[in-house]
């Protein structure tokens, strides 16, 4: 049993996909015995309703929480993997990665249509750069159109008839039971999911020993492993947070034991040109899997692809 006597305080922005994701750490931890309060912490990204790629990207969601655990206010705090910046964070560490639920990208059609079923010109709705470069280099003349907010508002530009479909990860919309939206799961050979996208991270202070070895008992491994692959590759790649870049590592067995097997794409903007390439390797060397499968993607021209202009500026 642990030796704290206070209440861990668990810091979590407030959209509700956020308080779900906290909710199902805060009960795993009081099955492990402790007590545990959420702690609501606005961020940013939720004040402003700006593009995020204008306010500085994803890590607009996660500095503020990570202010409020260096600052004591909350003892640890939960993110979403994807919105988490490469760069660890200085006397902070990722103390449990649970396990991952389905990472591939969900299109959320009118009418129940399938990608293939969408019309010539159709409006699908993003905001991230990722999935509108997949989406363009598809070829099926898809119009793609920048979209924010939360996950009922992006829905509701489906069923209000704005647009014929927008594109959201299937694990949020799992976690906020709105699977009925889901027309067609994507194949990661059409649409590579973001690096860590459907995993979390569970984050506290470094030298929090006794919290760092209670939330160990929620890793794992296999997640950790594969998402460490993608985000290592993401990292070698980075030239912004938002760069058009997607990845998926699976864990198999294989003849020695687990294995990882991760796909990655660099893609531009404007869809016209993408690198694809994929690699296989030991569970152990995820870190290094991911890197040296970014370089071989260097070498292929990432970097011109990464870097190609944006088609609406
Ligand atoms: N960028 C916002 C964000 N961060 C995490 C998720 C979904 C849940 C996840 O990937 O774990 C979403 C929404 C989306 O991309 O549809």
């Amino acid at each position: 049993m642990t030796g704290r006597t206070t209440t861990l305080r668990l810091g979590t922005r407030a959209s509700a996909l956020a308080l779900v994701q906290a909710r199902s750490i805060a009960d795993a931890l009081r099955e492990r015995g402790h007590d545990v309060e959420l702690v609501e912490i606005t961020t940013k990204g939720d004040v402003s309703r700006a593009p995020l790629d204008r306010i500085g990207g994803t890590g607009v969601f996660v500095t503020a929480l990570r202010d409020a655990l260096l600052d004591r206010r909350v003892d640890l705090a939960v993110h979403s993997l994807k919105d988490l910046p490469t760069a660890p964070a200085d006397g902070l560490v990722v103390a449990a990665v649970p396990e991952r639920e389905d990472p591939r990208d969900a299109l959320c059609a009118r009418d129940g249509l399938k990608l293939s079923d969408l019309p010539d010109g159709a409006q699908v709705g993003t905001g991230s750069p990722r999935r509108e470069a997949q989406l363009r280099a598809l070829g099926l003349g898809l119009t793609v159109v920048g979209l924010r907010g939360n996950v009922d508002t992006r829905l509701g530009k489906v069923a209000d008839g704005t647009l014929d479909a927008v594109v959201l990860a299937r694990a949020g919309l799992s976690r906020l039971g709105r699977l009925d939206a889901v027309s067609e799961v994507l194949d990661p050979m059409q649409m590579l999911p973001a690096p860590g996208q459907g995993a979390l991270a569970v984050e506290c202070r470094a030298d929090d020993d006794e919290l760092v070895g209670a939330l160990a008992t929620l890793d794992d491994a296999a997640s950790r492993a594969a998402v460490t692959a993608e985000r290592s590759l993401l990292a070698v790649l980075e030239a912004g947070c938002t760069a058009p870049v997607g990845a998926y590592a699976e864990a198999a067995e294989g003849e020695d034991g687990l294995e990882l097997y991760i796909r990655a794409v660099v893609a531009s903007r404007d869809g016209t040109m993408s690198i694809r390439k994929s690699a296989t390797g030991s569970v152990e060397g995820a870190e290094r899997l991911g890197r040296e499968l970014a370089h071989e993607l260097l070498d292929d021209g990432a970097e011109a692809v990464i870097d190609a202009r944006d088609p609406a500026s």
